[in-house]
C-alpha cells in the first residue's frame, strides 16, 4: 500500500517511523510519503493561509497549495492502481469505525490532507473529486487544532490490518469492534495477584467453556460500555469488519 500524507507539520508524523508501522515501512509492506504542504507555496513567505471570506475568526487554507500538492501525488500514482482515495480529518466527516479500516486497508493509495487553522478551503474538496475519492473522516465528535493527530491513529489501524504487519494474524480476530462486540478481559501469570484470581474456567483447560465464557463477557462489557453497539450487533448491522480473510 502507498500513502501519502500532507501537512504543514511533516514532523508531527515521524511516530510512524516507529513500531509496527515503522517496520511495514521497513519491509517495503507500507510505502508512506510525508509532504510538506509549504512545498508547494510559491511567494516568499511560503504563505498557506488567508482570512476567511464572510469574516470570522481564524484563518482558512489557501486552496492553491493544496491543488499543486494533491495533483503531484495523483500524477505519482502508483503503476496500475485506481483512483486514489483521499481522507480529510475533519470533524464534520463520517466516523472511523473498525469497518472502515478495514475498507481502507483494501485500497492500493490513499492520500490524507491534514488541515489547520479553520479548515481548508471547501473548493479544495471540490476539485480534488476529479482526482480522488474523497471522504472526510472523523476520529469523533471532538475538534483537534489539525488533522496529524487523526491521521496518526488512522495510519496505525489501517497499517496494522495489511498482511504481515502484526505477527500473528489470528490477534486480529478477537479484538474490540471486529464483530461488532468490545473485546473479552485478557489475564496472565500470576493465577493469584495481591489477592486477586484469574477466572477459574481460563485455568480449566476446557476450550468449550472458555470461549462461552468469553463471549459472554464480549457481551456482558459490550452492553455495559457501549450499549449502541449491541443494538446494532443485534440488528444484524455487524460491520464490514467481521471478517478474517484481508
Ligand atoms: N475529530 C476529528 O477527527 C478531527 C480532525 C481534525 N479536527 O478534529
Amino acid at each position: 500500500m502507498r500513502i501519502d500524507v500532507v501537512s504543514i507539520f511533516p514532523e508531527y508524523l515521524a511516530p510512524l517511523e516507529l513500531s509496527l508501522i515503522g517496520k511495514a515501512r521497513q519491509d517495503g509492506i507500507l510505502d508512506l510519503r510525508v509532504h510538506d504542504l509549504r512545498a508547494f507555496t510559491t511567494d516568499r513567505h511560503r504563505t498557506v493561509d488567508d482570512t476567511p471570506y464572510g469574516g470570522g475568526a481564524g484563518m482558512v487554507m489557501k486552496p492553491e497549495p493544496w491543488a499543486q500538492a494533491l495533483s503531484s501525488i495523483a500524477a505519482d500514482r502508483p503503476e496500475g492502481s485506481g483512483r486514489p482515495v483521499l481522507i480529510v480529518p475533519s470533524p464534520a466527516g463520517e466516523r472511523f469505525t473498525q469497518a472502515l479500516a478495514y475498507e481502507l486497508a483494501e485500497q492500493e493509495h490513499l492520500a490524507f490532507a491534514c488541515g489547520r487553522y479553520e479548515g481548508i478551503d471547501e473548493r479544495v474538496i471540490e476539485w480534488s473529486r476529479e482526482h480522488f475519492e474523497v471522504r472526510p473522516v472523523s476520529l469523533g465528535d471532538y475538534v483537534l487544532n489539525g488533522g496529524e493527530v487523526a491521521v496518526l491513529a488512522m495510519v496505525e489501524a489501517i497499517g496494522r490490518l495489511l498482511p504481515g504487519v502484526v505477527g500473528n494474524p489470528e490477534s486480529l480476530v478477537e479484538e474490540s469492534h471486529s464483530d461488532g462486540l468490545l473485546e473479552y478481559p485478557v489475564y496472565t501469570k500470576p493465577s493469584v495477584w495481591r489477592e486477586r484470581e484469574v477466572p477459574a474456567v481460563l485455568l480449566s483447560g476446557n476450550h468449550g467453556k472458555i470461549a462461552q465464557w468469553r463471549r459472554h463477557e464480549q457481551f456482558r462489557r459490550t452492553a455495559e460500555r457501549r450499549p449502541d453497539l449491541l443494538e446494532a450487533f443485534d440488528a444484524g448491522k455487524l460491520p464490514r469488519a467481521d471478517r478474517t480473510e484481508l
